[in-house]
């Protein structure tokens, strides 16, 4: 490549929230290059939603065999995981993925780069020794476990390494009670792992609906994950063949991996981002609602690098449109209003729109819908023991404020929830809606009812 290129946008991560930018800037007729400094792909495709939803689909397939094995799914108390087979499986999905998009990318026009650039002005960046000069950088970089001022900390592992992991340990750690921990808990529980969680405070899982998620972390304990609340870690260390978490409060936990699942933050490290004058506060990007820098109206962010919205893949889509709409002349907001989100554990849990604990926190006037769906025939069918739902309405207009569900089919339910939320339907509408029958979304009229 020649010195001094000039391109209309460089964008740094081939992650959804930077390919999903570049794609539609190069529609659009613009020269644009993208920068990845590992291989290409991102956290969902390599390291996030895909290879998890892997292995959840065959510890779910496991573990559903187990509960029906009384029920006629002969031998199926005697099934079991077999981890390297499994990791072998995810590798067949996750390998192919970096050619692919880098491939995908040049066929589009694209010019796909390899190594860590960074700013060296406003309008230039340095990738390896070459001077990148361009109209407009999106900042796509995704995020990193999160720093926290725990002593031995570089002894832990992350998501990245579990989900690498060919044979299971036989104690597993989980520091912290988020999505992270709760995910890998679930899935390596069910391979045989002894699992427990350590969570600072009393509410694992804080933005979901607590209610489900004291029904989550019951029925996680009865199938053998020790949930341990109030257990601030804030040292790590060796312990003869493994390591050894210490709370604030002096109790000990050993096991042989221990994982990090105390949040993400912003990858912006090494970026150079004072010399284009894009301000920093707090680790985060000081972005206005349309993505763009408030020190450099070159620079727009997406997605976790931009952390506005959850950091969640279809928010990483989200930005990456509303970033190529504004770099091509557009003037769009953005709109976290609706943002379906699962924990993949088994039964799964499930949340869009505000739970009763931020309806009230915002003076909201609203009923609620709630009950137990563990006799629903649809979840009676699947052996599960632990369902149940919580819906807000608005008081009078009947307008879906939030929708939570703990179930088998929860995923796919809530995001009708989603649909209705975002489409302006009322409960009655939504309950009127025929539904596909049996399925989980016919149990919506009954949630609703
Ligand atoms: C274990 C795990 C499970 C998850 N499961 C789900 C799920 O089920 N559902 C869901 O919605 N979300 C899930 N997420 C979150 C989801 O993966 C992210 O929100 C999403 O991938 C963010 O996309 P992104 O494009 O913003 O960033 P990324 O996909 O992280 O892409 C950023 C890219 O930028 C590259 N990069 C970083 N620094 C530089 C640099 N200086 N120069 C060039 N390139 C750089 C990185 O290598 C990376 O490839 C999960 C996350 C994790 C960790
Ligand atoms: N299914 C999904 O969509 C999915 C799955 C995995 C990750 N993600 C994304 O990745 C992000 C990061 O996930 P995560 O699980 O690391 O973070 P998280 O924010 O979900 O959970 C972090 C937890 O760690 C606790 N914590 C913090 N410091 C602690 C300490 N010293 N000791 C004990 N507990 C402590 C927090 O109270 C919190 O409950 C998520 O917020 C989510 O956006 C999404």
């Amino acid at each position: 490549m020649a010195q001094d290129d000039t391109f209309d946008l460089i964008v740094l991560g081939s992650g959804t929230a930077g390919v999903g930018v570049a794609r539609r800037c190069r529609a659009a007729g613009w020269r644009v290059a993208l920068v990845e400094c590992r291989e290409f792909g991102g956290t969902c495709a390599l390291r996030g939603c895909e290879p998890k939803k892997t292995f959840w689909m065959l510890t779910e397939a496991m573990e559903r065999a187990r509960r029906l094995a009384p029920h006629g799914v002969a031998g199926g108390d005697a099934v079991s995981i077999d981890w390297a087979a499994a990791q072998r499986f995810k590798r067949s999905f996750t390998d192919p993925v970096p050619a692919r998009r880098e491939t995908s990318l040049r066929d589009a026009g694209i010019v796909a780069l390899h190594g860590r650039a960074r700013f060296i002005a406003p309008d230039a960046l340095d990738l390896d020794g070459t001077r990148l000069a361009t109209r407009h950088v999106v900042i796509a970089t995704g995020g990193l476990p999160a720093h926290l001022p725990i002593e031995g900390a570089e002894l832990m592992d992350t998501s990245d390494d579990f989900l690498a992991l060919d044979a299971l340990p036989p104690r597993l750690l989980l520091l912290g009670g988020g999505y992270i921990s709760f995910e890998i808990a679930h899935m390596a529980a069910r391979g045989g792992s002894e699992v427990r969680i350590l969570q600072a405070d009393r509410t694992p899982l804080a933005q979901f609906e607590q209610d489900l998620v004291e029904r989550l972390v019951r029925r996680s304990r009865e199938m053998g994950i020790a949930v341990e609340l109030e257990a601030e870690v804030s040292a790590l260390r060796r312990a003869g063949a493994g390591l050894e978490a210490t709370c604030k409060d002096g109790r000990t936990f050993q096991a042989e991996m221990v994982v990090h699942g105390l949040g993400r933050r912003p990858a912006l490290e090494g970026l150079g981002l004072e010399a284009a004058g894009v301000p920093v506060e707090k680790g985060r990007l000081v972005l206005d609602d349309r993505l763009r820098s408030t020190g450099n109206p070159r620079v727009f962010a997406a997605g976790d690098a931009a952390a506005q919205g959850p950091a969640l893949t279809p928010v990483a889509s989200h930005d990456a449109r509303v970033v190529a709409d504004n770099l091509l002349g557009g003037s769009r907001r953005v709109d976290y209003s609706v943002v379906p989100s699962v924990v993949f554990t088994i039964p799964q849990l499930a949340s869009v729109g505000a739970t009763e604990q931020a309806a009230r926190a915002a003076g909201a006037d609203y009923e609620v819908r709630q009950g137990d769906m563990s006799d629903f025939l649809s979840v009676r069918r699947t052996g599960e023991t632990a369902a149940a739902y919580k819906i807000l309405l608005e008081k009078g207009s009947g307008r879906i404020l939030g929708a939570h569900l703990l179930g088998p089919d929860a995923a796919e339910v809530v995001t009708l929830f989603g649909f209705a939320m975002k489409a302006g339907m009322d409960a009655d509408g939504l309950s009127e809606l025929m539904t596909a029958y049996p399925s989980g979304a016919s149990n919506i009229s009954s949630m609703l009812g």
